[in-house]
């Protein structure tokens, strides 16, 4: 059943939100709690249609995405003493981890590159924590921090209203029980967060005749084991981390994959001499600079791997941290993939012409009998489908302004976990934001700065 518009539920009223229903525009005519200006209720009811849908005042931070970025911003925002709403599509938290990587995946930098901020992975944890690990300590850290996360409701419009100085957020939501209706909400609030992740869309190519293979097909973020590959040919399409893992995965299932790899590649292994590779690479980039690492990186790679270009891979000729962090393409950390290339359990074939039942033919004019294609073809933001009227978030939905700066829009617009740096990059953005939305909070809690009827308002709800 549909909550009543008019009433505030227990769980919103609890973590110190505010619902209005559908009262909303009169509330903020006499709430405007930040002093801005007054909204023009004409105009705001035509353009977003406020007498059909409920909305929902936010007492602090909208947050958009419960995956590591949106946990961490909305801890560190209670540490500070803000409130927050988070509001997630899937019916969980970091979905991604729980709903779209395969079973056999670990964390591939060592823990303590991974953790959030002011809550360290367990100690009995291994260096390289797997995925149920990683989702466990995921689940503790929303528990210690108590953040509910508002599930089901995915984000399809947000922008800054100019007219009253406020982000106007708008949800559908799709009820769990069986038959029950899609219904829309919209959420009011001072700040936005943007926390849906570098990966929240799965990049599907156009490949030619790929409609007629006949065999079936699927993207990396529904592949959960070989299991169901056994004995069958497997085209893996993509040599990213993904890929190359897959392949690696579906070998354990005596499944016979080839890779496609058309264009150039870094691998570097993951450990050398026991010691993580990327923590080598953070330890010397203290002291050197990017360029003279990536060289150093380079040669242990030798060292360590041999010549890639035997197994038919190729190295870009820029490095890979510079590749990282200009272009955001992850350098494969080698779990085991390259050796099964050697042995030639894993083949490696060159870019795909077109597709044709059963078969690939590849751009050197060979072609393949195959059973299955794997899509390990990467993710991208969706930013630019739902966020609208601001420029802070380039076409590719990551924002213009590069690490370590890109964290801050206008207007109380924050991206959080957009720095191509993973788990550390989105902890670094989480701590810079809920400092900055946390010395707003304090400055306008100050007494003289909180109209009456507000501040009286306000605490009535919480
Ligand atoms: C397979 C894989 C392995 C990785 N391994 C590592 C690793 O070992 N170490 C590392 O540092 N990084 C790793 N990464 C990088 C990865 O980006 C982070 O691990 C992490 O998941 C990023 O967290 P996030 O919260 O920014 O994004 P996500 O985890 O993607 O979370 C975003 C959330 O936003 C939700 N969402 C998206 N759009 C909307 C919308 N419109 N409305 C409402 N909700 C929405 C999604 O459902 C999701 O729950 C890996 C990535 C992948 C794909
Ligand atoms: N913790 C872990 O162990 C893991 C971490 N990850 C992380 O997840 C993120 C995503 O990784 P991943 O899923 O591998 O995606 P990536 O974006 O890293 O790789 C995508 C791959 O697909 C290729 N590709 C894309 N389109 C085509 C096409 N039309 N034809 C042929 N090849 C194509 C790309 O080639 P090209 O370069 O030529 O465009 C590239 O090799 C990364 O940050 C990665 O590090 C992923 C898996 C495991
Ligand atoms: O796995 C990822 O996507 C990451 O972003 C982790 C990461 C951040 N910086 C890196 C440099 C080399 C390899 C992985 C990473």
């Amino acid at each position: 059943m549909e909550e009543d518009s008019h009433q505030a539920p227990k769980a919103l009223a609890e973590t110190g939100h505010c619902y209005y229903g559908n009262t909303l525009p009169c509330f903020l005519l006499l709430y405007n709690p930040l002093q801005y200006k007054q909204p023009r209720m004409s105009s705001m009811a035509d353009q977003f249609g406020f007498f059909s849908r409920r909305c929902v005042w936010v007492n602090g931070p909208i947050i958009v995405g419960a995956g590591p970025s949106g946990l961490a911003v909305a801890a560190c925002l209670k540490e500070h003493g803000v409130p927050s709403v988070i509001l997630e599509r899937s019916d969980c938290i970091a979905s991604l981890w729980q709903k779209r990587t395969y079973d056999r995946l670990k964390l591939h930098l060592p823990k303590q590159f991974c953790q959030l901020p002011r809550f360290p992975f367990p100690e009995h944890y291994p260096e390289y924590p797997t995925k149920q690990q990683f989702i466990d300590y995921l689940e503790s850290y929303a528990r210690h921090y108590e953040i509910s996360p508002r599930f089901n409701q995915s984000v399809q419009l947000a922008r800054y209203d100019e007219t009253c100085g406020l982000w106007r957020v708008r949800a559908t939501g799709t009820g769990t029980a069986a038959g029950s209706r899609s219904h829309e909400v919209e959420y009011i609030g001072r700040w936005l967060v943007v926390a849906t992740g570098e990966n929240a869309e799965s990049v599907v190519p156009e490949l030619d005749g790929l409609r007629e293979f006949g065999g079936d097909v699927m993207h990396v973020g529904d592949y959960k084991s070989g299991e169901a590959y056994r004995g069958k040919r497997v085209l893996v399409v993509g040599c990213g981390n993904s890929g190359m893992e897959v392949c690696l995965d579906l070998c354990d299932y005596e499944a016979l994959p080839a890779m496609v790899v058309r264009d150039s590649v870094h691998v570097l292994p993951r450990e050398v001499l026991g010691k993580s590779t990327f923590e080598l690479a953070v330890l010397l980039m203290k002291w050197l600079p990017l360029w003279l690492v990536d060289k150093i990186l380079l040669v242990l790679a030798w060292l360590v791997l041999g010549n890639i270009e035997r197994c038919g891979l190729r190295r870009p000729s820029t490095g890979p941290l510079e590749l990282k962090n200009t272009v955001g393409r992850t350098p494969v950390l080698d779990t085991g993939a390259l050796g099964k290339i050697r042995s030639g359990d894993i083949k490696v074939v060159p870019g795909i012409k077109r597709f044709s039942p059963g078969k690939v033919a590849l751009v050197d004019g060979q072609v393949l009998d195959i059973d299955s294609v794997v899509l390990a073809t990467g993710y991208r933001s969706n930013v630019p489908q739902w966020l609208q009227g601001c420029d802070f978030f380039s076409k590719d939905g990551f924002p213009r302004t590069a690490f370590p700066n890109g964290w801050r829009g206008q207007s109380g617009l924050y991206a959080v976990g957009f720095t191509r740096r993973g788990l550390s990059g989105a902890s670094s953005d989480a701590v810079r934001t809920a400092k900055d939305i946390g010395r707003m909070w304090k400055e306008e809690l100050k007494p003289a700065k909180r109209p009456v009827a507000c501040h009286r308002r306000c605490i009535s709800q919480i």
